[in-house]
């Protein structure tokens, strides 16, 4: 019998057994038929209409074959049995495209296989599609209507790509052929695209929110990222034409541009505390999770210093990954741990915030096995050395300076955030602020406060700006001066509105003395012992209540607290600059602390100490241990250089006479007077100590002085001191013709305060200013004081 006869007469038998059998298998038959052209695409379709009852289209379907001839009928019995052979078992070994000219032919050819492939990850398949620009958000939601199966949804994949053109058709031959030559390999990446799925989830959550807003503003990024000034560093000698140090947008993080060595992976991004270092890595987390950009990396693992440097167990690079970040399906971790350490550069890791991780780096001990544990700092100093994970970029962000020269050898590209532009300034208040009204009122505010604007380029200072427009714009002329100013500003802001009882004419800071002690003990105690995640314990220890959690300044640590009951949260300052700042009100309000504590202060040594040397033992330990009731006074030498400067920074800006007479009449701490004493005698001579060091000119020579950040430093806590007379005893001993401030970390904030003592000069200087980010801002600021330069 030949099989047109045979079709026919067992026609019954075929509708019967067909239509009474799932959806599934009659899709599965149609999809064969079309791969060897016994179907065509107008057969197809007419053949796969859904919603119509699977018998009449097996019915239609027997007619079309029968139409089509004896051939077509002995195509169709052999795929019905082939079908009906392999319901278990499914041939899955694609064949290679032999022509990529003509995608869509090889599309249809392996139809069948890549539908079975497929189907199991099209989540991951249709995200990557949509990575590429292969296919749009819209007809991602079209095929995933939940109508469809898993296998429909495959289908409909295939069918829409048809249509689409050769683009996305090779696109998607290349990426299913290239996962490999065979079953396994393809699987590999499919799952991989799985976990790559799973990632993205976690990361788009964790990214969604910016995480130092206090717990009243639900900020998210989207809404309000500003781009920041990002520059490459590139150490060149002639400064006035830096190749590539102008303004770079996030994928130059990862470009070839300003390169230092070619052989590294880890780029360096440098930036002053509230420079906006955290959100940049945020933006391109967020980004990346959510198919927006950065899609060559198939894997982001973002981690924070801060929580890293608590991890007090070895640990193996495996476990780092999946545990901290994204935990892979049992079964197939091994399998996507191979694919991770196979294609390292498609791999992205990023540490944030290295100044907290309170070890030194050192390249002194070689680890490079992914799956041996070893201890924390040893296993991240090796992936900066690329002793793991050879090939894979790892982003780090630092302060400058916890960076040290051996970690520099392993650097590929030095980047510096420099904070905001003009344009970011006001891009940012009117995207903090939907009434455009608003947001106008306070550009203005800022641009007719000279002082205001020179710290609104920092963007947590723009933050606070914005935040507390309203006591800003009704302080009228008396707008803040000052970086402690502006805390202080915060400060009253938060506390006027924790409580819907208190009216804006009582003193707040009285009225919350507790609450700022607390508060100020907890940061203090915490700075001293290199802590910034504080558990529920330790907080119940230093005495703050639940009254003074309420205020906003500590907010739930998003990296730690995952827990729902309150004794196993933690919790963090919301940003460590206000840490700083509490640590500073303690200093000053409480007359507990001695007096010759601040002349340390002051006086620190940037050489570390053997003590200092020992905290990164010591504090690896204590890290989320409960806070010792120890005496403050030995513990100072171990704060962070730089939060140590801030810290004393807002120590001598609450001395300024506004804030000292607000802070005497609200608190009247008996010892505040001898303390000011003490800060403005520290400063007068940590500044003419620096003159001194200066070497005598050389015959015919200008005598020159090279200044010091930490001259910069102290000119800064002259600036906030605010006295006139100050500013003029500290640089009556400066003898020079001279003043080189290159590579001190200069912006605009900084220029404000340079001007304010340097206006003092008794004669003129030049002065050198170049590698700093002053920028218009910045030229702006030092006006007060260009009559005393006689070049710059
Ligand atoms: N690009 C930005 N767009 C909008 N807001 C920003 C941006 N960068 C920073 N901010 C604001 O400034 C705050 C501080 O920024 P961030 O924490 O990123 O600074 P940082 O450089 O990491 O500081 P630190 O070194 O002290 O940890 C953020 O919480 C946010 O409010």
């Amino acid at each position: 019998m030949s099989s047109l006869q045979t079709v026919q007469t067992n026609r019954a038998h075929l509708v019967s057994t067909l239509a009474g059998g799932s959806v599934e298998k009659y899709e599965c038959l149609l999809d064969h038929l079309l791969s060897q052209n016994v179907l065509n695409w107008e057969d197809y379709e007419g053949l796969s209409l859904v919603g119509q009852p699977l018998s009449i289209l097996v019915r239609n379907l027997l007619d079309t074959v029968t139409c089509k001839g004896e051939t077509a009928c002995k195509q169709f019995l052999d795929v019905l049995h082939d079908v009906e052979d392999s319901a278990h078992e499914v041939n899955l070994c694609l064949q290679p495209p032999e022509d990529l000219s003509q995608p869509s032919q090889y599309l249809q050819r392996e139809r069948p296989r890549i539908v079975q492939l497929t189907h199991n990850y099209i989540n991951a398949v249709l995200q990557q599609l949509l990575e590429h620009c292969c296919i749009t958000q819209i007809e991602i939601e079209h095929i995933q209507l939940p109508i469809y199966s898993t296998s429909q949804k495959a289908r409909r994949l295939l069918d829409l790509l048809r249509l689409k053109g050769n683009e996305p058709a090779r696109y998607f031959t290349e990426f299913i052929h290239n996962l490999g030559q065979g079953l396994v390999q393809v699987t590999d990446v499919l799952v991989c695209l799985g976990y790559q799925t799973k990632l993205k989830t976690t990361i788009s959550a964790q990214s969604k929110f910016l995480s130092t807003y206090d717990g009243s503003e639900n900020m998210c990024l989207e809404d309000i990222y500003t781009p920041s000034v990002l520059e490459i560093q590139t150490y060149s000698s002639n400064s006035d034409n830096i190749p590539g140090s102008q303004n770079q947008d996030l994928l130059s993080i990862f470009n070839a541009q300003g390169l230092i060595n070619d052989h590294a992976d880890t780029v360096l991004i440098l930036g002053d505390a509230g420079g906006g270092k955290s959100t940049l890595l945020q933006q391109i987390q967020h980004l990346w999770a959510n198919g927006q950009g950065f899609h060559n990396f198939s894997f982001v693992f973002p981690f924070s210093c801060r929580r890293l440097g608590c991890i007090n167990k070895p640990i193996s690079l495996r476990t780092l990954l999946f545990e901290q970040c994204c935990w892979p399906p049992d079964q197939l971790q091994d399998q996507i741990f191979q694919y991770i350490l196979d294609h390292p550069k498609q791999v992205l890791i990023t540490f944030d915030g290295f100044d907290e991780f309170k070890f030194a780096f050192t390249d002194d001990s070689k680890h490079c096995s992914p799956t041996e544990p070893t201890g924390i700092a040893g296993l991240v100093f090796n992936l900066i050395q690329g002793n793991l994970m050879k090939d894979c970029i790892k982003v780090l962000t630092s302060r400058p300076d916890a960076v040290n020269a051996s970690l520099r050898k392993y650097v590929r590209k030095e980047m510096h955030l420099k904070g905001f532009s003009e344009e970011g300034i006001q891009f940012f208040m009117k995207k903090h602020h939907s009434n455009p009204d608003t947001a106008r009122d306070i550009i203005s505010l800022v641009k007719a406060n000279s002082s205001l604007h020179g710290l609104c380029n920092i963007p947590v200072f723009c933050w606070i700006v914005s935040k507390c427009h309203k006591q800003l714009i009704a302080c009228g002329g008396q707008t803040p001066q000052t970086m402690t100013d502006m805390y202080v500003l915060t400060l009253k802001h938060f506390l006027l509105h924790s409580s819907t009882k208190m009216k804006v004419t009582e003193n707040v800071l009285s009225e919350k003395v507790h609450s700022i002690r607390h508060l100020g003990k907890l940061a203090l105690n915490g700075l001293c012992q290199g802590l910034y995640v504080f558990s529920y314990h330790e907080i119940a220890k230093e005495e703050v209540a639940e009254e003074d959690l309420s205020l906003g300044f500590l907010v739930l640590s998003r990296n730690f607290s995952d827990e729902k009951q309150a004794s196993l949260q933690y919790y963090e300052f919301i940003h460590i600059t206000f840490q700083c700042f509490f640590a500073a009100l303690y200093m000053i309000m409480n007359d507990d602390v001695a007096s010759s504590l601040l002349h340390k202060l002051f006086k620190w040594n940037r050489k570390p100490t053997s003590e200092s040397c020992g905290r990164v033992h010591r504090i690896s330990q204590l890290c989320l241990q409960p806070i010792l009731h120890r005496q403050i006074k030995p513990l100072l030498h171990n704060i962070e250089i730089r939060n140590l400067q801030i810290t004393a920074t807002f120590v001598a800006g609450l001395f300024s006479d506004v804030l000292y007479n607000n802070l005497v009449a609200s608190w009247q701490p008996i010892k505040f007077p001898k303390k000011r004493k003490i800060i403005k005698r520290c400063l007068t001579k940590g500044i003419q100590k620096h003159f001194r060091s200066i070497p005598p000119a050389l015959k015919d020579e200008k005598k020159s002085m090279h200044a010091m950040p930490e001259f910069v430093w102290l000119i800064k806590c002259i600036y906030e001191f605010q006295d006139v007379t100050l500013s003029q005893k500290a640089v009556q001993g400066l003898d020079v013709d001279h003043l080189k401030m290159t590579y001190c970390g200069i912006s605009p904030a900084e220029c404000t305060a340079l001007a304010y003592v340097l206006m003092h000069l008794k004669r003129p200087v030049g002065i050198q200013l170049d590698h700093n980010s002053v920028g218009d801002i910045g030229i702006e600021q030092l006006m007060p004081c260009l009559h005393k330069c006689q070049a710059l």
